[in-house]
C-alpha cells in the first residue's frame, strides 16, 4: 500500500472495511494522541456506520499530557470513550478488553437471559498508516504475529487473534486515510512521521515544528539544542532559519564555508522530535478546532 492516496484507493479501503465490518462488532479506532484530529479520517462516522466504538489515543508515550486530558475531554462531549496508551511498551492496553465488552454488554446481557453462552467480542483495530495498528494487534495477541515498521504502509495482507477467551481480534486492521488535503493537516502528519518524508520538503516540516514548539514549548526547544534566545516575530522567516542555524551549528551540520547545512538541520529537528528527545510534544489542541 503506497501513501498516497488516490480516490481509487479510498474507495478500495473503504469496501475492505466495510466487508471486515459485516464480521466484527466492535471498532477499535487508532488515533496519535499528538495529532486526534490530524490522524482522524474525515469520513470515519460515515464509513463505520454506526457500529459500537471506542478511540484510542496512541503514542501517548510521546504526547503532552495535559492536551491528552483536553482530548479525553473532547471525546466524552462527543459521546466517545477515549483511551491514551502507547501500544509499543503495552500501557494501558489491559484497559481495552474490558472496554470493548462494556460496548458489548447489552447483546451479552440479552444472550444470557435467553441462556446461551455469550461468544467472544469480535473487534476490529481501524486508523491511518504508521499510528501502531500492527503495533497494538502484537500487544493484544501476546506474540509477534503481525508485520510492524517505522516506515507507513508495512501492513499487509483474515485470521482471527484470541485476546484471551473474551475477545477475538481481525489479524489484520482497516487501514483508514487521513485528511491531507489541509495544508496544516498535511504538515503535522509529515512532523509525526505519518507521511512518508520524500513527500514533503524537510524545511516546510522543520518551519513548522520550530514555530509550534517556540510558541508552546520553547524550553524544550532551547534546553535541547543550547538555544538562549528564541524569536520573537515568527512571521520573519529570517528569525526562524536563525533556530535551524543554531541547531545545525550545535550538531556539526555544517557544509564547506563554514554555513549550516539546512536540509540536514531540518532532518535533526524531525527526527528529534518524533523521538521524544525535546520533550513529550503535542502538536494541536482541541482549543485550535
Ligand atoms: N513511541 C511509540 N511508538 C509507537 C507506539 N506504537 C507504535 N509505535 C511505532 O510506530 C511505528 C508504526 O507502527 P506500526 O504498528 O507499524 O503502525 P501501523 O499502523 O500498523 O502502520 P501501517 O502498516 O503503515 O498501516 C513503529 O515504528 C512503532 O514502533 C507507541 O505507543 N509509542
Amino acid at each position: 500500500m503506497t501513501i498516497q492516496w488516490f480516490p481509487g484507493h479510498m474507495t478500495k479501503a473503504r469496501r475492505q472495511i466495510e466487508d471486515k465490518l459485516k464480521l466484527i462488532d466492535v471498532v477499535i479506532e487508532l488515533l496519535d494522541a499528538r495529532i486526534p484530529l490530524s490522524s482522524r479520517n474525515p469520513m470515519v462516522d460515515e464509513i463505520l456506520k454506526g457500529k459500537p466504538r471506542m478511540v484510542l489515543l496512541n503514542k501517548h508515550d510521546l504526547a503532552d499530557p495535559g492536551v491528552t486530558a483536553e482530548w479525553v475531554r473532547y471525546f466524552a462531549d462527543q459521546g466517545l470513550q477515549a483511551l491514551p496508551i502507547d501500544a509499543a511498551s503495552g500501557t494501558q492496553v489491559k484497559e481495552i478488553l474490558p472496554r470493548a465488552k462494556a460496548l458489548w454488554a447489552h447483546k451479552i446481557e440479552s444472550q444470557l437471559r435467553k441462556g446461551i453462552n455469550p461468544r467472544a467480542v469480535r473487534a476490529l483495530i481501524v486508523g491511518i498508516p504508521n499510528v501502531g495498528k500492527s503495533t497494538l494487534i502484537n500487544q493484544l495477541a501476546g506474540k509477534k504475529i503481525a508485520a510492524t515498521g517505522d516506515k507507513p504502509g508495512v501492513t499487509k495482507g483474515q485470521q482471527w487473534i484470541k485476546v484471551g477467551t473474551e475477545m477475538d481480534l481481525l489479524d489484520t486492521p482497516g487501514i483508514l486515510w487521513p485528511k491531507f488535503e489541509d495544508q496544516m493537516v498535511g504538515l503535522r502528519l509529515a512532523a509525526t512521521g505519518a507521511i512518508k518524508e520524500e513527500l514533503l520538503h524537510m524545511d516546510d516540516i522543520a518551519f513548522f515544528v520550530i514555530k509550534y514548539m517556540v510558541r508552546h514549548y520553547a524550553a524544550g526547544l532551547k534546553e535541547r539544542f543550547g538555544i538562549e534566545e528564541l524569536p520573537e516575530d515568527l512571521d520573519d522567516p529570517n528569525e526562524v532559519v536563525k533556530v535551524m542555524e543554531a541547531v545545525g551549528r550545535k550538531r556539526g551540520a555544517i557544509v564547506s564555508g563554514g554555513k549550516v547545512d539546512l536540509d540536514k538541520a531540518s532532518l535533526i529537528i524531525i527526527r528529534d522530535l518524533r523521538a521524544g528527545k525535546m520533550g513529550r510534544i503535542s502538536l494541536e489542541t482541541p482549543a485550535e478546532f
